[in-house]
């Protein structure tokens, strides 16, 4: 079993620097040794150059701030990942903002027509180029990935280029404590299935995961694409990220969803976002950059007996 590892260091989703370091130390941690170890092979043709797609002008579109740069940037990564796919490989996506995610479940779904999306996340990311108050494209893949009407207006020819394909039935959200107003209207609009931490703490983290399960996967016969925002862990647990929020996932709960969904032997497509090792002090970047590492092998299969 071959693992393409596609690295994404991109931070133009976000204002933040040091976001677009994540996949560089995660790899400079010995990640690839560690998934070696566990017998994968390993597929890495060295990170992105995502610098030269930076176009010289770049103004916003509306309120999106870098379009053009997120755009070109999450087209190439949804080649990379579609054609990893393609090639009978798990997609392992490292970044990088969660802009990304334009890109990696546009190329799962391009490779996966029937696949589930399942977002680990502090936040629903699903905002509109209309509703979004940042202009940050790192808090709104969801709402250009859906399927539905009414969302994204035609007039952003920016990202033509992508398919939405992404059924309201097909995507549940894990861990969410920081949902905008209008995030919160579209949830409910569409119906979108989504476990925030008031369910983990009432359910516990075991059965929202089989919940989670039920309502994409019933038949536990989908493949499934596992976005993981390394924000939705506490930030006691995963320090250095850019929009961090109290109350978030135990590092128990976040590895159990990743050893889990490795269980269902479903898992063809996985994202560890917004590991961003220059906040603030070296122990908190150790942190950060490890238990990225750890969710990664618990996906590939790490077990603890
Ligand atoms: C909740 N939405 C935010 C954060 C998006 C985080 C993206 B992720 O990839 O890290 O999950 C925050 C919007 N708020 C900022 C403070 C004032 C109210 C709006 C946004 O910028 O859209
Ligand atoms: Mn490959
Ligand atoms: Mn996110
Ligand atoms: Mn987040």
């Amino acid at each position: 079993k071959t693992v393409g590892i596609v690295g994404c260091p991109f931070s133009g989703g976000q204002p933040k620097e040091g976001v677009d370091e994540g996949p560089i130390k995660m790899i400079e941690y010995g990640l690839i040794d560690q998934l070696v170890e566990m017998g994968w092979s390993v597929e890495f043709d060295g990170h992105h150059k995502f610098t030269e797609f930076r176009p010289a002008e770049d103004p916003n579109i509306g309120k999106l701030k870098k379009p053009r740069y997120v755009s070109r940037v999450t087209k190439a990564v949804a080649e990379s990942v579609e054609s990893h796919l393609k090639k009978g490989h798990l997609a392992l996506t490292l970044g990088g903002d969660h802009s990304l995610a334009l890109g990696t479940v546009s190329g799962t779904f391009a490779a996966y027509p029937d696949a589930c999306l399942i977002w680990i996340d502090a936040h629903a990311d699903i905002n509109t180029p209309e509703s979004t108050e940042s202009g940050n494209l790192h808090g709104c893949p969801v709402s250009f990935l859906l399927a539905v009407d009414g969302l994204i207006n035609e007039e952003i020819t920016e990202f033509s280029w992508l398919k939405p394909r992404l059924r309201p039935d097909r995507l549940v959200y894990i861990g969410l404590r920081d949902v905008d107003p209008p995030e919160k209207e579209i949830l409910k609009k569409y119906g979108i299935k989504a476990f925030s931490m008031y369910h983990v703490d009432k359910y516990g983290i075991g059965k929202v995961v089989e919940m989670a399960l039920d309502a994409v996967n019933p038949d536990r016969d989908r493949p499934i694409h596992l976005s993981f925002d390394v924000d939705g862990l506490d930030p006691t647990v995963a320090p250095s990220t850019g929009t961090p929020v109290r109350g978030g996932l135990t590092f128990r709960e976040g590895h159990y969803i990743c050893e889990a969904i490795n269980e269902t032997g479903l898992l063809v497509s996985v994202d560890i976002m917004e590991v961003n090792p220059t906040l603030e002090d070296e122990v908190s970047v150790f942190e950060t950059v490890t238990v990225g590492c750890s969710l990664v092998r618990c996906c590939l299969g790490e077990s603890l007996l």
